[in-house]
């Protein structure tokens, strides 16, 4: 299972060349696909007569039949569980401990892959790179946006920016293993439309105070940040009905629980 099949996604190129998709070079757009190198995706575009020069958008109508042919040949659409991926998003308000769930998540369920987000924030003390984050700058997020290796992005906060790196997403989905992301809501946003049979999960906090507490508690944000962070809190409790599951963060263990067995449970 990929995060969007190739179908998908020549689907949306020809729908709208204008779009990201469309803008794709059949180059980056076959070499997508986790079965697929450069000698592979060489010898594709000469059977299929494409030149590589081409865009996803700018395909002619002979090219875009063959190669809708050549995939639904190669790889067959399908999904697992019923038609839920296991692409699965824990958002939720600043501080309510999606961090925290998601590390007990991993901690006792190790198959289970946790992405790393890149971002522009500098590291907290004690944050290690590659670990809690990839930190990059402004230049070096412009260019993963760019070149395409990105499953979502958004600007946080109205502060810095967050991405979720797309290969190590594909390859993990494509081992048949659970991923998880833990992103904000327009990156939750983001992956639904992606990807729509992603499982959307919003993790709640047992009351505002206790919230706040929290994000107090950690200390690792100053005054101006703190009520920064709680305006955000304030928009995303208000769109959790757009979530699949909600999830109440009453105790570490017993949220990170509830989230594996929601993953785990078949298709509702
Ligand atoms: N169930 C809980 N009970 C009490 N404290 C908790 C609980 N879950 C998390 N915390 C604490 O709340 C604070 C915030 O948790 P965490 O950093 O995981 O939140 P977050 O949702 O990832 O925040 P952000 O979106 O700002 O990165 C931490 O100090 C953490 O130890
Ligand atoms: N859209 C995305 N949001 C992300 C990603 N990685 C983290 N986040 C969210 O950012 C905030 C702030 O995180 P912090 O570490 O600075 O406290 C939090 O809500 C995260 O969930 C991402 O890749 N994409």
């Amino acid at each position: 299972m990929r995060v969007i099949s190739p179908q998908t996604l020549l689907r949306r190129a020809l729908a709208d060349p204008e779009s990201p998709a469309g803008a794709m070079r059949v180059t980056e757009f076959l070499t997508s696909i986790p079965a697929v190198g450069e000698g592979k995706r060489d010898r594709i575009l000469h059977e299929l007569a494409i030149s590589p020069v081409k865009k996803l958008g700018g395909l002619g109508a002979r090219q875009r039949r063959s190669l809708q042919e050549f995939l639904d040949e190669r790889w067959p659409e399908q999904g697992p569980r019923g038609g839920r991926s296991r692409l699965v998003v824990l958002a939720g308000p600043t501080a309510v401990g999606k961090g925290t769930v998601a590390a007990e998540i991993k901690a006792r369920n190790p198959e289970i892959h946790l992405s790393v987000s890149a971002t522009t924030r500098p590291a907290r003390p004690g944050e290690t790179e590659g670990e809690h984050y990839f930190f990059v700058d402004d230049a070096e997020f412009d260019r993963l946006i760019a070149d395409g290796e990105l499953l979502e992005h958004a600007t946080v906060h109205n502060q810095y920016r967050y991405g979720t790196p797309r290969r190590p997403i594909i390859d993990a989905l494509s081992a048949g293993s659970t991923v998880l992301l833990e992103i904000d809501l327009q990156g939750a946003r983001q992956v639904r439309a992606a990807e729509p049979s992603a499982t959307l999960v919003f993790l709640l906090p047992p009351s505002w105070d206790e919230l706040v507490h929290r994000l107090v508690g950690r200390g690792t944000e100053g005054p101006d940040e703190r009520a920064r962070r709680l305006r955000t809190a304030k928009v995303e409790l208000a769109s959790q009905n757009e979530f699949d599951f909600r999830v109440v963060n009453e105790d570490v263990a017993s949220a990170a629980q509830e989230v594996v067995e929601l993953v785990r449970a078949p298709a509702l």
